[in-house]
C-alpha cells in the first residue's frame, strides 16, 4: 500500500535520511523504531507532505504522494497523530472528533452553523460516527467532557479518534503511548489491535518495545538515517545490528525490555 523508495533528506549540511526504502502492506501494522534522532519523525513528516524529501519517492497504492501538500495527502487517505498532542482543549471530545471530519470533508466548520436540512443531517451522521470512534478508543463515556479535563493518556486516545475521523486508508501514529502508564499502554495496545482488525493499515513510531513487539506484524529499524533491519518482531529482537544500535545509546530501550521501561 505505502512504499518509500530511496528516500533521502538533508537539512542544510545535515544528512538526516539516506536511501530509506520500506513498505507498509495493506492491512498490516508496521513499526518504525530506532534510537533518538534516528530520523523517524522526519519519515512521517515526509510521508504526510510536511517536509519535502531531497530525493526518492513515496507512493500510496501506486500513486505518488511526493510533492503533495499535507491536506492533499490527508485527502488521499493518510491520517496521523502527532508526538505532541494537538487536541482542541476548549472543545468537548465529540466536537474534537466532528471537527476532524469536517476538516476532511472540506465544507468547513462554518457548515455546523447552518440549519439547512442537508447540513443538519450530515452533522447528525457526523456525531453518530464520532461517538462510534470514541467508543473504539474507550472514551464513549466522556463524549461531552472538555478535552482540557482529560488525563494525558486519554488526550492521546482522543487524538487517535480524531485521526480516524478523516477515514484514513493508512494511519500513521507518532509515539502513541508516550507518557502513558502501563495500564493505559496495555489498553491502547488492545484498541489499536482492534482498529487494525477492522481493516486499517497502520505505520507507527514507538519507543516502547513491548508495545511494538506485541502489536506489529513487521518492524523496520532506522539508525542514523538508514534502515539497518526489517522483518518480523521476533527476528528484529535477535538482530545483532539492532541490539548494537540500541546498546550504543543508553537513553533508549533495548528491544525486548519490559513494557514501560522507556516511558
Ligand atoms: N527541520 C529541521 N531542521 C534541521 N534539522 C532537523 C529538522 N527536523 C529534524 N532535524 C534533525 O533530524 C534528525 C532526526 O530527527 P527526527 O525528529 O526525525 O528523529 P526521531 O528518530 O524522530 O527522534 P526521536 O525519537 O527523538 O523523536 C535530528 O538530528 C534532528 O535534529
Amino acid at each position: 500500500m505505502l512504499r518509500l523508495a530511496n528516500v533521502s533528506k538533508r537539512f542544510g549540511g545535515l544528512s538526516v535520511l539516506q536511501d530509506v526504502s520500506f513498505e507498509v502492506p495493506q492491512g498490516r501494522v508496521v513499526g518504525l523504531i530506532g534510537p533518538n534522532g534516528a530520523g523517524k519523525t522526519t519519515v512521517l513528516n515526509i510521508i504526510t507532505g510536511l517536509v519535502a524529501p531531497t530525493s526518492g519517492a513515496i507512493t500510496l497504492d501506486g500513486s505518488a504522494l511526493t510533492g503533495l501538500k499535507p491536506h492533499q495527502v490527508t485527502r488521499r487517505g493518510v491520517g496521523r497523530t502527532f508526538q505532541n498532542i494537538r487536541v482542541f482543549k476548549e472543545m468537548t471530545l465529540l466536537e474534537n472528533v466532528v471537527v476532524g471530519m469536517h476538516a476532511h470533508l472540506n465544507y468547513g466548520v462554518g457548515g455546523l452553523m447552518f440549519s439547512l436540512p442537508a447540513f443538519r443531517r450530515r452533522e447528525h451522521e457526523a456525531r453518530d460516527k464520532a461517538r462510534e470512534l470514541l467508543s473504539w478508543v474507550g472514551l464513549e463515556g466522556k463524549a461531552f467532557e472538555l478535552a482540557d479535563n482529560l488525563s494525558y493518556g486519554d488526550q492521546r486516545k482522543l487524538e487517535l479518534a480524531r485521526a480516524l475521523a478523516t477515514e484514513p486508508r493508512l494511519l500513521l501514529l507518532d509515539e502513541p503511548v508516550a507518557g502513558m502508564n502501563s495500564g493505559e499502554k496495555v489498553e491502547l495496545m488492545k484498541q489499536v489491535g482492534q482498529i487494525s482488525r477492522r481493516g486499517y493499515t497502520i505505520l507507527l513510531i514507538e519507543h516502547d518495545m513491548r508495545f511494538v513487539m506485541g502489536l506489529c506484524d513487521q518492524v523496520a529499524v532506522l539508525n542514523f538515517g538508514r534502515i539497518i533491519a526489517e522483518g518480523p518482531p521476533e527476528q528484529i529482537q535477535r538482530n545483532p545490528d539492532v541490539i548494537e544500535a540500541y546498546l550504543g545509546r543508553d537513553e533508549d530501550a533495548v528491544p525486548g525490555e519490559p513494557l514501560g521501561a522507556t516511558a
